[in-house]
């Protein structure tokens, strides 16, 4: 029988969703985001409607079948909109819970939060996600609005309230060309700086479109097009990773959790890795935009890859239809040969198909932009991620790998 890539029913449904459209009180250079208020230019406000939010939230909570069920908030900006949204749509999932337990996370360029932003965020069990590219000078680079006025410092003030008011929080940053060449100020600055402790790191590859619909970056469909100037190079990506890794795999494990190399070893011990970059399949998270169009992937918003739209089927077909399933098994079923015989792609998968636009050493097409990078980094860690590996088997903590590190040195 065909290996299933998404079993109806066998996990949680994941629809993140956009209580606003591309609105923001940003401009970051690199955001994929924000040029998609193209796709809706004949709808006046691009921000989510109370019907559409009580119609959203009683058919999510309804089509699960587990207990568990997660509610993600992505923008645009999500603090674009009152706190009054957010307040209604806690309402309407006690509504319709019927007796699930419900979480709630949000992503946040962190700006605008205020003290009673996150007493409601600490009152409601929220998990924030705030975008930090680094200390000041990276940050800077990118992450400004549209007057070109930088936004650290607002950013670093909204960390402090977080903190101040006990709301979990988490970092989310991106690797560019610009802060990719300085791998220990960086990760220095999100442990000894912001004491954070769960952190991600995410690759910027964009290239520039040639599309008629007037979008600047290009979707996996188009073949050519050149890469955008913040991009960052394989070198840069597999150097960032090693060396980082080097310093956390010596002090930091089992205290600091930085999601790529967690979803490393889960693929080493064969479990489920957390970040979709990472596993073989994709598909397992769509996401709903502020009219309630459902789109494959975060990632893949453009018209080609639209599922439909909530008014007109519902979540449960759009997550399990036929469209969605070959979304989901293209990112394996297109692996070109020389990921196929890779002794890490099981570790890698050929990460995110969005990034697969140059030639294998063959002139096969469909190899990974970054897999340079990615070679260097799995060829660095493999000795470790084997040592940790076999402490898991054993029921031991992979922490111990930083004993084993010091005995051996
Ligand atoms: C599009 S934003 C939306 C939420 C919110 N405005 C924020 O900045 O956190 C979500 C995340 O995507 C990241 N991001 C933006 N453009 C990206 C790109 N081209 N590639 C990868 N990540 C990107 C941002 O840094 C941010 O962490
Ligand atoms: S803050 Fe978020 S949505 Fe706004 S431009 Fe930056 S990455 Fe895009
Ligand atoms: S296309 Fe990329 S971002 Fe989207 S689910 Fe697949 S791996 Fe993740
Ligand atoms: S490291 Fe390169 S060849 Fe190996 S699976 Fe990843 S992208 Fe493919």
């Amino acid at each position: 029988m065909k290996e299933a890539t998404i079993t109806p029913f066998a996990k949680p449904l994941y629809v993140m969703t956009k209580p606003v459209g591309a609105v923001c009180n940003l401009a970051c250079d690199y955001c994929y985001y924000l040029e998609k208020a193209k796709l809706y230019e004949e709808q006046p406000r691009h921000v989510m409607s109370d019907e559409l939010l009580e119609k959203f939230i009683k058919e999510y909570i309804e089509s699960q079948t587990m207990p568990q069920v997660l509610f993600t908030w992505h923008g645009g900006e999500t603090l674009m909109r009152p706190l009054s949204f957010y307040k209604k749509a806690m309402e309407l999932q006690k509504k319709y819970a019927g007796g699930r337990t419900i979480d709630n996370c949000i992503q946040t360029n962190g700006t605008l939060l205020t003290d009673e932003w996150c007493e409601f965020f600490r009152e409601n069990n929220f998990l924030v996600g705030i975008s930090i590219d680094g200390p000041q000078e990276f940050h800077d680079e990118y992450r400004k609005n549209k007057m070109g006025q930088p936004s650290f410092v607002k950013v670093m003030r909204g960390i402090n309230l977080l903190k101040k008011h006990g709301v979990e929080w988490n970092a989310m940053a991106v690797v560019n060309d610009y802060n990719a060449d300085y791998p220990l100020d960086f990760y220095r600055f999100f442990r000894d700086e912001l004491d954070c402790h769960y952190i991600q790191f995410t690759p910027i590859v964009e290239r520039l479109s040639k599309r008629a619909d007037g979008l600047k970056l290009s979707s996996l469909k188009q073949k050519d097009g050149e890469v955008a100037p913040f991009t960052v190079s394989p070198e840069q990506w597999g150097n960032f990773l090693c060396t980082i890794f080097d310093e956390w795999v010596k002090k930091d494990v089992g205290n600091y959790f930085i999601q790529i190399f967690d979803s490393t070893l889960a693929n080493w011990v064969g479990q489920q890795p957390g970040v979709c970059s990472m596993a073989k399949y994709c598909g397992h998270a769509a996401v709903m935009e502020f009219n309630g169009d459902v789109y494959s992937c975060d990632h893949f918003v453009f018209p080609e890859y639209k599922l439909g739209n909530i008014y007109q089927k519902t979540l449960v077909e759009m997550m399990y239809s036929k469209e969605q399933e070959a979304f989901g098994a293209m990112k394996h079923n297109s692996l070109p040969r020389q990921c196929l015989d890779c002794q890490y792609e099981f570790a890698c998968h050929g990460e995110c198909p969005k990034n697969r636009f140059v030639v294998t050493e063959d002139g096969e097409p469909g190899l990974n932009y970054l897999c340079k990078g990615y070679y260097k980094f799995f060829d660095h860690v493999a000795p470790y991620m084997d040592f940790m590996k076999k402490e898991l088997l054993a029921e031991r903590a992979p922490a111990n790998v930083m004993d084993w590190i010091r005995e051996n040195e």
